[in-house]
C-alpha cells in the first residue's frame, strides 16, 4: 500500500453521528434509554452528572459495545459490526492513558494503529516517525512509555489517534488530572484538527464555543442544542442540586 507521508492531519469534516432508539443495559440496569440524535457538526460536547451515561454513550459510538436496541452509525459505519471501518472512522482518548497504551515504546505504540489499518511494518514505522516529528517529539520513538509522565503518555495516545486520521475523535475526559500547561498544549492540538470532536467533560466552560451540546441525565437526553442554551440550563441545575444533598441524587 502506498502511504503518502505528508497527508494533512484531517481533510474531512463533520462526520454524521446517528443514534436512533438506542437502549443499553448491564446487569439488569437500564443505563441508556431511548437515545436519539442525528448530527453533522464539528464540535459536540456531552455533559451530565456522574453515572448519567456519558461514557457508555461514547463507547457505543466507537463500537466498543453494541446497543440492546436501536442503531448507532458514525459516518454511516456501524462501528461494532465493522471493526476495520471503525478504525478509520473513530478514535477515542480515554481519561487514563494507561488504559490505552499496550506497547513498551512510543514508536511501537504509535505504529500499532497504523498496522491495524493495513500499512506494512516499514510504512507504519515511517508514518509513526513522521507523526512524532510533527509534534516535535522525533526523539521519543525508542523511548520507554513507562519513563514518560502522565501528561506525556496522554500526548502519546493523542499522537497514536491522530496518526490514524479518524473522521471522529472522542475525548472521554482526557484532561482530568493534567496540569494547566499540559491541558492547554493538548487542547491546542485538538483545536487545530479538522476531525469531528465529541468531548465528554465535567467542565462546561471548555464547551462554550462548541456547535452542539448534549446533556444526559439518568440515561436519557435531558436537552440538546446550542452550547449557550444547554449549558446555561445545565449549570443552573447543577448549582441548584449542589445546594441540596448532592449524593442523594447520584445516578446508578
Ligand atoms: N459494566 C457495567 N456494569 C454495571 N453497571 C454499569 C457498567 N458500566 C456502567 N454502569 C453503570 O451505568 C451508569 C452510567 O455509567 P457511565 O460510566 O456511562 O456514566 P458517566 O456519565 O460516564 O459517569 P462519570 O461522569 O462518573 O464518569 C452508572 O450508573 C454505572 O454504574
Amino acid at each position: 500500500m502506498n502511504a503518502p507521508l505528508d497527508i494533512p492531519l484531517h481533510t474531512r469534516t463533520c462526520a454524521r453521528l446517528e443514534m436512533a432508539g438506542v437502549c443499553y443495559g448491564k446487569a439488569g440496569v437500564d443505563i441508556l434509554k431511548d437515545i436519539a440524535l442525528d448530527l453533522s457538526v464539528r464540535r459536540v460536547g456531552i455533559v451530565g452528572r456522574n453515572g448519567s451515561g456519558k461514557s457508555t454513550l461514547v463507547r457505543l459510538l466507537c463500537g466498543l459495545i453494541a446497543p440492546d436496541r436501536g442503531h448507532v452509525r458514525v459516518d454511516g459505519v456501524d462501528c461494532f459490526a465493522d471493526r476495520r471501518a471503525a478504525l478509520r472512522t473513530v478514535g477515542i482518548l480515554f481519561q487514563n492513558p494507561d488504559h490505552q497504551i499496550i506497547f513498551p515504546t512510543v514508536g511501537e505504540e504509535v505504529a500499532f494503529g497504523l498496522r491495524q489499518l493495513g500499512h506494512s511494518k516499514s510504512e507504519a514505522q515511517q508514518l509513526a516517525r513522521a507523526t512524532l516529528d510533527r509534534f516535535g517529539r522525533a526523539d521519543w520513538y525508542d523511548r520507554s512509555v513507562q519513563a514518560l509522565s502522565q501528561g506525556q503518555r496522554h500526548l502519546v495516545c493523542l499522537m497514536s489517534v491522530l496518526a490514524m486520521q479518524p473522521k471522529v475523535i472522542i475525548l472521554d475526559e482526557p484532561f482530568s488530572g493534567l496540569d494547566i500547561p499540559t491541558t492547554r498544549a493538548l487542547r491546542r492540538e485538538l483545536d487545530g484538527i479538522e476531525a469531528t470532536l465529541v468531548h465528554v467533560t465535567h467542565d462546561p466552560v471548555s464547551l462554550a464555543d462548541y456547535d452542539h451540546v448534549i446533556w444526559l441525565s439518568e440515561g436519557r437526553i435531558e436537552e440538546q442544542g446550542s452550547a449557550e442554551s444547554v449549558l446555561a440550563r445545565f449549570v443552573e441545575r447543577m448549582e441548584r442540586e449542589g445546594e441540596q444533598d448532592a449524593f442523594a441524587d447520584f445516578s446508578g
